[in-house]
C-alpha cells in the first residue's frame, strides 16, 4: 500500500516575540500561511519493522535527525504499530531557508501515516502529536492561513488572505533558528508588528493592507548578522514586489505580488541576486 502527501512551505506574514519563557522558548504572535511550493511524500508500507528515508537531495540527513523519521517513529510508538514504513521525499522546498520545510515533510508525515495505516487519530491530537516534533509542525499538519501563539503550536484558523504571487528568493547562508531566537531582546524591540491588524487586513481582503501590515522581529538579529538579507530585501522593493518581508528566522526573502506583469521581471532581477528565486501562487 502507498500513499502521498504533498507537503508545502510556510511564510510568515507576521511574527512578533512577547517575551522569553521559563522554558527557553519565546511567546509568540505569527500569522502564517501557506504557498504553492511543496515537498512530495511517498509512503510505502514495509511488513518489517522500519522506517526508511530516502530523497533525491543530498543535503539532508536520512537518519533519526530527519524530521519525518522523528514523526514515523513519534507516530509509531505512541500507537504501537507494527509494521514500518519507507519514505521517499522529494524535496522541492529550500533547506534551513526559514519556509519550514523539514516541519511541513514532519507534517505530511503524521498526516499520511494517519491514513496508511488507519489510525483515525483526529486533526487536534495529529497537532499535539507535531508539537513534539516542533513549533512549526502543528501549522503545518492542517496548513491554510492562521494566528499562531504560544512558541507556535496555539493556532486559531482565519481566512487565507487575497490570492497573490509570492516570490521567494533564498540567499546561499545558513541561519540558525535557535541562534535567531537566542539573540532577540524582546524588551528591546522598537515596533511590534500588529497581528490584529493583519488579520484585519486579510479578513477584509484588502492586499494593500496586508502589505502594509508585514512585519517579522526576528529581521531585526538576521538582517545585522547577514546584509545580504537586506540587500536582498532592498532589491525586492526596488524591482516593484508589494510587499517585502523575510520568512521566520531567514534567510528567505519573500515580495508579495498582485499583478502577474511584475512577476517575471522581479524574478529575473532577483536572479542576479542569487540561484534559488521561485515564482508561487499563495495557497487558498
Ligand atoms: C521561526 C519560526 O520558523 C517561525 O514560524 C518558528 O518560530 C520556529 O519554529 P521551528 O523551527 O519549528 O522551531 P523549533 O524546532 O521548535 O525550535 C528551534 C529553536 O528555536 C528557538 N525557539 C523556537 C520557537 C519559539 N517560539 N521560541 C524559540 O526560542 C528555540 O531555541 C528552539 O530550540
Ligand atoms: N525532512 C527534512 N527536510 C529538510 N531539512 C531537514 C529535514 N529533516 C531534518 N532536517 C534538518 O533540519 C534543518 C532545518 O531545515 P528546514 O528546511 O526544516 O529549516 P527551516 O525552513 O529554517 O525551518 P523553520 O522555518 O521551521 O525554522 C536542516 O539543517 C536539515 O538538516
Amino acid at each position: 500500500m502507498k500513499m502521498y502527501e504533498k507537503a508545502p512551505a510556510k511564510i510568515n506574514l507576521m511574527l512578533d516575540v512577547l517575551h522569553k519563557r521559563a522554558d527557553g522558548f519565546h511567546e509568540v504572535e505569527m500569522i502564517m500561511t501557506m504557498v504553492d511550493l511543496a515537498d512530495r511524500l511517498e509512503l510505502s508500507e514495509l511488513k518489517r519493522d522500519s522506517i526508511i528515508i530516502s530523497s533525491q537531495a543530498g543535503y539532508i540527513p536520512l537518519d533519526e535527525k530527519n524530521l519525518a523519521f522523528q514523526a514515523a517513529r513519534l507516530i509509531k510508538d505512541r500507537y504501537n504499530v507494527k509494521s514500518g514504513v519507507h519514505i521517499h521525499l522529494d524535496k522541492r522546498i529550500p533547506v534551513a531557508a526559514g519556509l519550514a520545510g523539514g516541519s511541513s515533510d514532519a507534517a505530511a508525515t503524521l498526516r499520511g501515516l494517519n491514513r496508511l495505516w488507519r489510525l483515525n487519530i483526529p486533526a487536534q491530537e495529529l497537532q499535539e502529536l507535531g508539537a513534539e516534533l516542533g513549533s512549526d509542525v502543528p501549522f503545518c499538519v492542517t496548513g491554510g492561513t492562521a494566528l499562531a501563539t504560544g512558541r507556535g503550536e496555539r493556532l486559531t484558523p482565519i481566512e487565507n488572505p487575497p490570492q497573490c504571487w509570492v516570490v521567494l528568493a533564498k540567499p546561499p547562508i545558513n541561519v540558525s533558528t535557535a541562534e535567531v531566537y537566542g539573540r532577540v531582546r524582546a524588551n528591546q524591540i522598537a515596533v511590534h508588528p500588529s497581528a490584529q491588524r493583519m488579520q484585519e487586513a486579510i479578513e477584509a481582503g484588502d492586499f494593500g493592507a496586508v502589505c502594509a501590515n508585514l512585519g517579522n522581529v526576528l529581521e531585526d538579529v538576521t538582517l545585522k548578522l547577514y546584509p545580504e538579507v537586506q540587500q536582498l530585501k532592498e532589491a525586492m522593493v526596488k524591482l516593484g514586489a508589494d510587499g517585502v518581508l523575510m520568512s521566520g528566522s531567514g534567510p528567505t526573502v519573500f515580495g508579495l505580488v498582485s499583478k502577474q506583469s511584475k512577476v517575471a521581471r522581479i524574478y529575473n532581477g532577483l536572479r542576479g541576486f542569487c540561484k534559488e528565486v521561485y515564482a508561487v501562487r499563495s495557497l487558498s
